[in-house]
């Protein structure tokens, strides 16, 4: 969160100020004419057949024509700044749907109100090439029952008809919670971050009535929290969950990864490397929390020790926020794993910003703010 200050390029500004929504900054809002399909109200990004709902009426007529027709829909979440983290969920929901809608929404409510919403990225244009290219390669590929039929970009205005709600903690307006586990962990962290993410995705789910929801187990708690509203709430739509995708040294893919710089990307596999130690432990087994988690904060204590001990112009500082071992369905701590549930090993990691830069170093998009890393493992039930 602490990382999102990439400003939008000045090719994305140009086609983004035609017809801006008031309630939107021209940097972020997708533009409304580029895409303008002669022949048809709604636009498509161009060389494919995914249509652009900005508005929820065109979007409802296309989803009840789904229906009628008996195709299926699976809808993935997400932000923007697209990489392969989200293309994996997006492979995995044509392989099990007729159609799948991506939804590609900044939603201010789940950032607090000192956390970076108007810096965090906005790559419209480029998350329409990666579609794209996604388009061409689900279409060559016989194994899928569907592939990405629209996305799904609206404004805040349209997210929020009766007025953008507080980001405040004791902020008024229609919100979902989902407590204790909202609470915990990140939501420690980030006070209002569940109310915000469980709140969007109640309007997401309202809207697209879809019958699967992909998300991500790189924000683990994210998807018990999801878990917990579909089931409280008796939404009628399936969670499916895709496996984090990793750079090749196992730092997990993260739209926030592009602030780091050459040096702190280095580093930035501590928190991977912090839990992979406790993971080996449960699988040469180990169940308590201290035997987990103990040598695991001891290696994070090592690596920062070794930083400490380098130059300014070397080194990398950072915090760690948590390591937890938690119960897979409520993300409370766990003294001993139970056998038959497994558990969630998770962390966060505050990368700081470099103390003094090299001549020419490259410190990450805008500068190199603080970045917060996160990660988990899933310890497997073993009976
Ligand atoms: N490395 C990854 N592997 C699998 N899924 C991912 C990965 N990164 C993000 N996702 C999933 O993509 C969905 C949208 O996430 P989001 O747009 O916030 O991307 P992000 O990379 O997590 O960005 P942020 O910098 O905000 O953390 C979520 O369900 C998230 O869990
Ligand atoms: C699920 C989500 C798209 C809701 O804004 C967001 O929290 C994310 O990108 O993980
Ligand atoms: N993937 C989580 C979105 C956020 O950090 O706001």
């Amino acid at each position: 969160m602490f990382a999102r200050a990439i400003k939008a390029s000045k090719s994305s500004l140009n086609v983004g100020i035609g017809r801006t929504n008031k309630h939107c900054s021209p940097q972020w809002c997708p533009p409304i004419n580029r895409y303008a399909h002669h022949r048809s109200r709604v636009p498509v990004i161009p060389h494919t057949s995914i249509k652009i709902f900005r508005e929820i009426p065109e979007l409802r007529e296309w989803r009840r024509k789904q229906l009628v027709d008996y195709r299926s829909v699976g809808l993935v979440p997400t932000m923007g700044a697209l990489h392969e983290g989200h293309i994996s969920l997006m492979r995995m929901a044509a392989a099990e749907n007729h159609r799948v809608v991506v939804s590609i929404y900044v939603n201010p409510t789940q950032f607090g109100v000192h956390e970076d919403l108007d810096s965090y990225p906005k790559t419209w244009e480029k998350d329409c090439d990666i579609l794209r290219d996604l388009d061409k390669e689900l279409a060559g590929d016989g194994k899928n029952l569907g592939s990405v039929a629209a996305v799904f970009a609206p404004t805040t205005n349209v997210m929020y008809p009766s007025g953008r709600p507080s980001q405040e903690v004791d902020g008024k307006g229609s919100f979902v919670t989902i407590t204790p586990v909202g609470e915990l962990l990140e939501g420690a962290s980030r006070p209002t971050f569940f109310r915000g993410v469980a709140t969007v995705c109640m309007k997401l789910f309202n809207i697209v009535t879809p019958e699967k929801v992909y998300f991500g187990q790189k924000d683990v708690q994210q998807t018990v929290v999801i878990k917990k509203m579909v089931k409280d709430f008796c939404m009628n739509t399936e969670v499916m969950v895709g496996e984090t995708q990793r750079e090749s040294d196992g730092l997990a893919l993260s739209s926030r990864n592009v602030y780091l710089g050459a040096r702190r990307r280095k580093l930035a596999t501590t928190l991977s490397k912090v839990l992979r130690v406790a993971e080996a432990n449960y699988l040469r087994g180990s169940r308590s929390r201290d035997e987990l988690l103990g040598p695991a904060r001891e290696l994070a204590r090592l690596l920062l020790m070794e930083q400490h001990q380098l130059q300014p112009q070397e080194r990398v500082k950072f915090e760690v926020d948590y390591i937890s071992l938690a119960d897979p369905d409520t993300m409370e701590e766990l003294e001993e794993v139970d056998e038959s549930k497994g558990a969630i090993l998770s962390g966060a990691v505050k990368m700081l910003p470099v103390e003094a830069s090299q001549p020419g170093e490259d410190l990450g998009l805008s500068g190199g703010p603080p970045v917060r890393l996160i990660d988990n493992i899933i310890l497997k039930p073993v009976k």
